[in-house]
């Protein structure tokens, strides 16, 4: 097995080291032009001042606009470089990361809205100017050293000031990095919440609960400025002693000139280039002082996105399968939601031939949905096997997988593009033959009539038509049936349909079964389970009744809400096999 980069992020990096490097070198050739452009002030007082000479003034002037046209031109270039590679890591990394947040492999527990937050950041970083900064500072020392050649004198007082920077940025840097992760724990916090707040405003609003929900959205977000202010206030108290010494260095270095003048170790004009060339070698250093809080949030942001990363390379890669052909074998499974301590689905085994409907039913909160989340492979089993036809289901690719798939959850989404292209689950390659067929299986030509731009009609976002709560559920079943899948898992399908879109859903179940999917249908209601050729009844998460749907059928109503005599077990016979 391939073994796990220590770091992805790192990975993704290094194959834009051609780019790093040439950074890199303009970070080397730029200091030189700089203290190139830092010698024509110098020679003019030195030249003209005692030649008196306009010619030599005018070439002077030439040549400091062509070091200086240079100087720009490759910071032009530089800046280009950066945007270019930062189309590329954005090109790369979002991607990945879409993927780590989506599929849920990231074992870090890292929300959607931060994830995508954490790639901002790093992408921000990775080719904006702290990282050309600290680019510039590895390059500082040249201009220490040219400070030597001057005058041993301003080489130590130069190495003294950038030391004394350094040290008071990593001094900052500890006092404030724990205030730091915490406003920035809590700033998650409180965007998650908005987020939430915000996804059912309506209900909330109705509800009158807005007014406490702000508060207590205020209450997160005050709590990371207090942290924010906290940490600034004490940066500005440590940060009083640099500027301080940053403000009054210019006076050092006149008195320092002025010295070494008066001893004729140097000559006045030589302070113009001194001053430059320190101030150029600063700057790169203010930069990374200044914007510390960035650097470390790119830190923080770069190891979370690690995590998350860490989470697909570890992840095997499944090879290509061939479309499952045979029966559905759960055997003994055991799990529920990830990361939950006691799993919800216990022991749980049965068998779906393909062309047969099996109704799941039992009391709210039995683990239908849980169920039905483990059959479709959205979350992987603790223990236990789901076999479909001769292959076990975590051996598929899950995007080839799914293409055999259908499935209508409980709460129906569709996302911002046309009604066509939502059945088609965005398909680049759907064909109106493959959508007509979808909607016609669904027998959904009512609700396509009766739309205002038909097929185009946008759904989602801002403008977009909206759908009522069954005619979502029944858009959401030609969705799952686009494509002919294998396997069809509606997940209380019904909860919004009326009798007589029920009969039509009743009708597409047994199209299903008649082309030889096998479908599983999560339903308390028994108009719809009257449907299905086989019934499993569910109780805290265990098999409490299996089989033919006459067998079970009429001790269903003793599986309504509430304090339930024991059902005898029946035996756990295979239903289709
Ligand atoms: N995403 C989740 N995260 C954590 N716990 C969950 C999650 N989904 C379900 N559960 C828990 O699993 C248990 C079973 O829930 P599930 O939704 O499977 O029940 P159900 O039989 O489908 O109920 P209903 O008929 O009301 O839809 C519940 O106790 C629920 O709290």
């Amino acid at each position: 097995m391939k073994p796990a980069l220590s770091s992805p992020l790192l990975g993704i990096v290094r194959t834009l080291s051609f780019g790093y490097l040439n950074l890199f070198a303009f970070g080397f050739f730029l200091p030189f032009l700089f203290m190139a452009m830092s010698m024509v002030p110098m020679s003019i007082v030195e030249r003209v001042g005692t030649s008196r000479n306009a010619s030599t003034l005018a070439t002077l002037l030439v040549i400091a606009a062509v070091v200086a046209a240079t100087y720009t031109v490759m910071e032009q270039i530089r800046g280009q470089v950066l945007e270019r590679m930062g189309l590329v890591i954005d090109e790369r990394l979002t991607r990945v990361c879409f993927d780590a947040v989506n599929r849920g492999q990231g074992r870090a527990g890292v929300p959607a809205a931060q994830a995508l937050a954490d790639l901002q950041t790093v992408r921000r970083f990775l080719c904006g100017p702290s990282l050309s900064a600290l680019i510039d500072a590895f390059w500082s020392p040249l201009f220490v050293l040219a400070m030597f050649f001057i005058n041993a004198a301003f080489g130590f007082l130069m190495l003294g000031l950038l030391t004394f920077s350094a040290a008071a940025s990593l001094a900052t840097h500890y006092w404030v990095s724990a205030h730091l992760a915490a406003a920035q724990r809590l700033d998650g916090e409180a965007n998650e919440f908005g987020l939430a707040v915000s996804r059912n405003a309506e209900a909330l609003r109705v509800m009158g609960m807005l007014p406490a929900l702000a508060e207590r959205w205020y209450a997160l977000h005050r709590d990371g400025l207090g942290w924010r202010g906290l940490a600034g206030a004490r940066a500005a108290r440590i940060g009083l002693v640099p500027r301080m010494v940053q403000n009054g260095q210019m006076i050092v270095v006149y008195g320092l000139g002025g010295f070494l003048f008066l001893s004729d170790r140097i000559q006045l004009s030589v302070l113009f280039v001194v001053l430059m060339v320190m101030m150029r070698a600063q700057g790169p250093l203010q930069h990374i002082i200044n914007n510390w809080s960035q650097i470390q949030s790119f830190a923080s942001a770069a190891r979370r996105l690690d995590a998350l990363l860490r989470g697909i390379e570890a992840a095997p890669r499944p090879m290509s399968l061939p479309a499952p052909a045979g029966e559905l074998r759960v055997s003994r499974l055991v799990g529920g939601p990830p990361g939950m301590a006691r799993p919800v689905i216990n022991d749980v085994s049965f068998s779906l031939a393909p062309g047969r409907i099996l109704g799941v039913v039992g009391p709210s909160g039995a683990g239908k949905s849980c169920l039905s989340r483990l059959v479709t492979g959205i979350w992987k089993p603790v223990r236990g096997t789901i076999v479909f036809g001769e292959q076990d289901l975590s051996h598929w690719d899950p995007d080839e997988l799914g293409r055999h798939v259908g499935y209508v959850p409980q709460d129906v989404e569709f996302l911002p593009g046309t009604i066509a292209e939502n059945i088609a689950r965005f398909d680049p390659d759907a064909s109106s033959e493959r959508i007509l067929a979808a909607v016609e299986l669904a027998g959904i030509h009512d609700i396509m009539r009766g739309l205002p731009d038909g097929y185009a009609t946008r759904l989602g976002g801002p403008g977009g038509h909206v759908l009522s709560g069954g005619q979502r559920q029944r858009v959401a079943l030609a969705r799952a049936v686009y494509g002919a899948p294998r396997l069809v898992v509606l997940d209380e399908p019904n909860s919004n349909l009326d009798a007589g879109a029920e009969q039509v859903l009743g009708r597409t179940m047994q199209r299903l079964r008649d082309d030889g999917a096998a479908v599983i249908v999560v339903s308390h209601r028994i108009s719809l389970l009257g449907f299905c050729d086989d019934l499993l009844v569910l109780n805290e998460g265990v098999v409490q009744a299996i089989g033919a749907r006459e067998r079970i059928f009429n001790r269903l109503p003793r599986f309504r809400e509430g304090p339930q005599p024991p059902l005898i077990d029946l035996p756990r016979t295979g239903t289709g096999g």
